[in-house]
């Protein structure tokens, strides 16, 4: 198994390149299986996560073509099974997002349930009660939701929690229901936004994406279209950060600030310059080290929970005493004790953990068991003093596209290495 070996101390300063989001392009490819034409999508990250959603397009029959660079070519019109298999699901609980489309296309889909996984419990009962408030049918058999519906009905959704793949789930789903269906409390993510206008972009009938509030009027087909998904607002952040904790200077190219409002006006807090364009943005820390920052998760637009390892790391060495409040998850504190390990001084309360920022953190062999703490062990390693081994880094490989030569082109001493933990 591969590890990533970090040599700590080098003040970023560059240049990179942001890939497409994780979190679009996997409900758009699962958005695929609506459209009754052959759709192109473009911007596709190459991330194992992708690589497992085309897997299991194809495993239902979906003729997938992808080609060297972002492009994949997707029709399904050839599906023959509507199956998420648990094999493919436990490795990616993301596959829920099939359940939506395949019931609206096909009026059938057998997915198995997800399951908890390393930062929580994760249920997915809002997606199945809003699911069954459009008139589908679902037991939860052999650990498989089995659903089965005619032609879903259009609906008054409240959720109950936000949920960002139980609004894509319902949204795909309404798309092509008989009637209007209203979803109240929908979750406003920016990867929620580029899901909708790809649907639009195949005729589907949709306003308020965006907004707490989302309608969509059924048709009866969607066609195909070509679309490009957005830039990945968690990976350009985590490449901020990289530049803030170690000081330096670092522009992203292929941005959109105006999806990291909060994270932005966290590293500005932090002490960072920040200066953006239409698709750049640039941090410059100027040497300086960086003051320590609160932070408090909560869906978009507040602080995403997705940046609370990386803000994390980069409090671990900041000045001062931050306090980070983690209020989507229940268990996404497992970084906070392999940061310990680094020499990190930091107290947990609950869901809030107390960070008292140290001069210096020192190298040792950490691991991660879910893909930001991974990465967020990677950011404390650029500034460790030594070499710092970082184990399971699948779970990196599951969110960030090459995420070593991006960072040595930033000028961090870094490699993958064979070996490490099981
Ligand atoms: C593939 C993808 O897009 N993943 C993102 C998505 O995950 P995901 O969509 O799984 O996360 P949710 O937005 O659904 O989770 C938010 C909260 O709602 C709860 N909940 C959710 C559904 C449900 O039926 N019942 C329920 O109680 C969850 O346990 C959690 O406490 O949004 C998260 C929150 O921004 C991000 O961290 C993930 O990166
Ligand atoms: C939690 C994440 O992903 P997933 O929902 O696929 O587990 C993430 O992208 O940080």
């Amino acid at each position: 198994m591969d590890k990533l070996q970090i040599k700590g101390g080098t003040r970023l300063d560059g240049e990179v390149k942001i890939s497409g989001a994780k979190n679009a392009a996997l409900p758009i490819l699962a958005g695929t299986l609506l459209a009754e034409g052959p759709v192109s999508i473009g911007n596709v990250p190459h991330l194992r996560d992708v690589t497992t959603m085309i897997q299991l397009l194809g495993s239902m029959g979906v003729s997938v073509t992808i080609d060297e660079k972002t492009r994949v070519e997707v029709d399904a019109s050839t599906v023959t099974e509507c199956v998420a298999p648990y094999e493919l699901v436990r490795t990616m609980r993301a596959s829920i997002v099939v359940l939506g489309p395949l019931l609206a296309r096909f009026g059938r889909a057998d997915v198995s349930l997800p399951g908890g996984c390393a930062i929580g419990a994760r249920p997915v009962n809002i997606h199945v009660a809003g699911l069954q408030a459009m008139g589908a049918e679902i037991h939860i058999e052999n650990g498989y939701i089995r659903a089965r519906a005619d032609r879903l009905k259009g609906a008054r959704l409240v959720l109950e929690t936000v949920t960002v793949t139980g609004t894509e789930n319902l949204l795909m789903a309404a798309t092509l229901a008989e009637g209007q269906t209203i979803i109240e409390n929908a979750a406003r993510e920016p990867e929620v936004v580029d899901l909708a206008d790809f649907l639009i972009a195949m005729g589907a009938k949709i306003r308020g994406a965006g907004t707490d509030t989302i309608i969509v009027d059924g048709v009866e087909k969607l066609h195909g279209a070509s679309y490009d998904v957005l830039p990945d607002r968690i990976e350009t952040g985590t490449f901020l950060v990289a530049g803030a904790i170690t000081g330096g200077r670092v522009k992203v190219k292929g941005a959109r600030a105006e999806h990291l409002d909060a994270v932005l006006g966290k590293l500005r807090e932090a002490g960072a310059v920040i200066t953006t364009g239409d698709n750049w943005i640039e941090l410059d820390m100027q040497g300086r080290r960086p003051k320590a920052v609160d932070i408090r998760t909560a869906p978009h637009p507040a602080f995403p929970t997705d940046m609370q390892a990386q803000f994390a790391a980069l409090n671990t060495i900041a000045d001062g005493v931050a306090t980070v409040t983690e209020t989507i998850f229940e268990n996404r504190f497992m970084h906070m004790l392999e940061m310990r390990r680094l020499g990190a001084d930091i107290r947990i309360e609950g869901n809030t953990a107390i960070i008292r920022g140290v001069p210096q953190l020192t190298a040792a062999p950490v691991m991660a068991t879910d893909l930001r703490a991974s990465a967020s062990l990677v950011l404390a390693g650029l500034v460790a003093q030594g070499t710092t081994d970082v184990l399971r880094i699948y779970h990196i490989d599951r969110g960030y596209e090459r995420i070593e030569e991006k960072l040595e082109q930033l000028g961090a001493q870094i490699k993958r290495a064979a070996g490490g933990s099981t």
